[in-house]
């Protein structure tokens, strides 16, 4: 990617107008109707009713509603509500000071897009890739979103409904013999969705990749225009359908996890930067069953791969089911036992297989080896963000959840779950909360860390957090591991999404740098905010025309 001057991204990018927008197409989506400059959408709610939100943050997004009062805005939350056109850029106005050693764009992806035509979809993580970027040069800021062109994304336009199974959507059958031919497709993974709508990497060889948990949803991307570029074919013979959302990628490497949905197992595989080709590094075999429990996410140490072993396992029915159950594509198996297993990143060798507590996890934070006054490793701390083994967020996520909020605390519980993994052959490990859950408000999700502390010990980690009563992680926090104590940063009634750390060239201190998070406000506006690292507070701030969705998680591509 060459390095573009400031002048020229400016001069090429988008003006302040929808290029393409959902409302002007030939078909209304919802009956948005949007004008040219972000000034007003009208849509109508649920109850047919017409709102007019005005963007402007002056004027309150509340409207009479005939049968209860005042709408609270909470109800059309912006975070939760489809992103209103399928492109933008524009140069924002920076209230405050962006460092000037920040050069680079920091890119969010997430499932920004919860409708086709009049069908909304069931869940959160439903929605189609809405790629952000802020592209961060000299203090100025240029903002951007795009949707990210998956073959599941183009043909729910063409053909104007869900052609592809995603989380808990799936397309509706012209008959019987149709979803039996579907179902065919479905071992192949055709049927599968490719909408990489979860994260985005860069990978050591400059290349920035849109991924989501299935294989075929890795969907390069121009980190500058946002295009989609195609997708990243694996040019291995591998096969599986499904791997992790979260590989461990580096400079140097690129690491992920191949559940095995038949002989239930893992398979660890290693990709080169500059190769499609991943190649394994060893296998695991599950010791609970009947299948792999999910996995979102997984640690590193310097020389270990962790690979966790939950009791939340894929459920390959679930996968085929015309409809989803509670827990979508997965089943609890508590009986099943949960484990983590250590595996050796030079020789594929199972160094360790223990026994945890049940714990559910969609992210790991980080991990490290400890070791004796001899530098031997005697155990493996892992961290992770612990919904205290309830499954119950997963329907916490259900897009009606999130767009009811009446003013209960119903958001559940969650800690910093860690982890210590023995390395002397006991059978059993421990899992305790790394610090007073009440820290951080007893809220705790979508976390990052200073990469360079990546597979080592650490003392600090960015995360969602919670002030109460909410119902979604509405705080960013700063966690200290070892004064064990958490400062936290919110904005009443906005959205946050996940606190991402960008270290300052040269540093040396862990928390030198800053912290970059989208904000979806509750008055329809949004806007990019820059927290100090070390202090967490607010060193800046840019408004954005048009509030954002809620989006999962990003990557940084520092300017060359
Ligand atoms: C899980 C499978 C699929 C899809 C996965 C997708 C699209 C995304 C998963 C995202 C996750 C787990 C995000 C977690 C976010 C957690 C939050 C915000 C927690 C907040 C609580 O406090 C496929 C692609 C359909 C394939 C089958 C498996
Ligand atoms: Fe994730």
């Amino acid at each position: 990617m060459d390095s573009l001057l400031f002048s020229d991204i400016c001069r090429n990018h988008i003006p302040a107008i929808p290029m393409l927008d959902f409302e002007q197409s030939k078909h209304k989506k919802h009956g948005f109707v949007l004008d040219n400059n972000f000034g007003s959408a009208r849509k109508p709610d649920r109850r047919g009713l017409t709102i007019t939100r005005v963007a402007s943050p002056r004027q309150p997004a509340i409207v009479p509603s005939p049968d209860k009062g005042t709408v609270d805005p909470d109800q059309n939350h912006v975070a939760w509500t489809s992103v209103r056109q399928e492109r933008w850029e524009g140069e924002l106005v920076v209230q405050g000071e962006i460092p000037s050693w920040l050069n680079g764009t920091y890119l969010r992806n997430g499932p920004g897009l919860w409708h086709i035509e009049d069908y909304n979809f069931r869940h959160l993580f439903d929605g189609y890739a809405t790629l952000v970027k802020l592209h961060f040069e000299n203090g100025r800021l240029i903002a951007g979103h795009r949707q990210v062109e998956s073959e599941a994304y183009k043909a729910a336009k063409k053909n104007k409904k869900v052609c592809f199974r995603e989380f808990s959507e799936v397309p509706e059958y012209e008959n019987f013999m149709a979803y039996v031919g579907d179902l065919a497709k479905l071992f192949s993974g055709a049927s599968l969705t490719d909408n990489a709508n979860t994260g985005v990497v860069k990978l050591g060889d400059g290349r920035v990749v849109c991924l989501t948990e299935t294989q075929k949803g890795s969907v390069i991307i121009d980190p500058i225009s946002l295009d989609t570029l195609g997708r990243f074919e694996y040019s291995d013979s591998l096969g599986g359908l499904i791997h992790s959302a979260h590989p461990i990628v580096t400079d140097a490497e690129f690491l992920t996890l191949l559940p095995d949905l038949v002989k239930p197992g893992y398979i660890v595989v290693r990709m080169q930067p500059g190769t499609n080709e991943r190649k394994v590094i060893g296998r695991v075999n599950c010791r609970g069953g009947p299948a792999p429990g999910w996995v979102h996410s997984f640690p590193v140490t310097e020389h270990y791969v962790v690979v966790p072993e939950m009791s939340l396992r894929y459920c390959a029915q679930n996968l085929l089911r015309a409809e989803p159950t509670p827990l979508y594509k997965f089943e609890w198996h508590p009986q099943s036992k949960a484990f983590l297993h250590v595996m050796c990143k030079a020789s594929g060798k199972l160094v360790a297989s223990v026994e945890v507590p049940l714990f559910v996890t969609f992210h790991f934070i980080n991990a490290y080896e400890e070791k004796d006054e001899d530098g031997r490793v005697t155990s493996i701390i892992a961290d992770c963000c612990e919904h205290n083994a309830d499954t119950t967020i997963l329907d916490k996520l259900r897009l009606q959840n999130l767009r009811s909020f009446n003013g209960k605390d119903v958001l559940p519980d969650a800690r910093v779950g860690r982890f210590r993994i023995p390395l002397d052959g006991s059978p059993y490990g421990k899992l305790e909360a790394a610090l007073d859950p009440d820290e951080h408000g007893r809220g705790m999700d979508m976390c990052s860390i200073n990469p360079s502390f990546l597979g080592k010990k650490y003392r600090y980690a960015y995360a969602c957090g919670a002030q109460r009563p909410c119902h979604f992680p509405n705080t960013l926090t700063k966690l200290d591991f070892v004064e064990k104590s958490a400062k936290n940063w919110h904005d009443e009634g906005a959205v946050p999404s996940e606190p991402f750390f960008v270290a300052r060239p040269g540093a040396t201190e862990e928390d030198d740098g800053v912290v970059i998070s989208l904000i979806s406000e509750k008055n329809g506006g949004g806007y990019a905010l820059v927290l100090d690292g070390s202090t967490f507070q607010e060193i800046a701030r840019a408004k954005l025309p048009y509030g954002l969705p809620y989006g999962l998680h990003g990557c940084w591509v520092p300017k060359k």
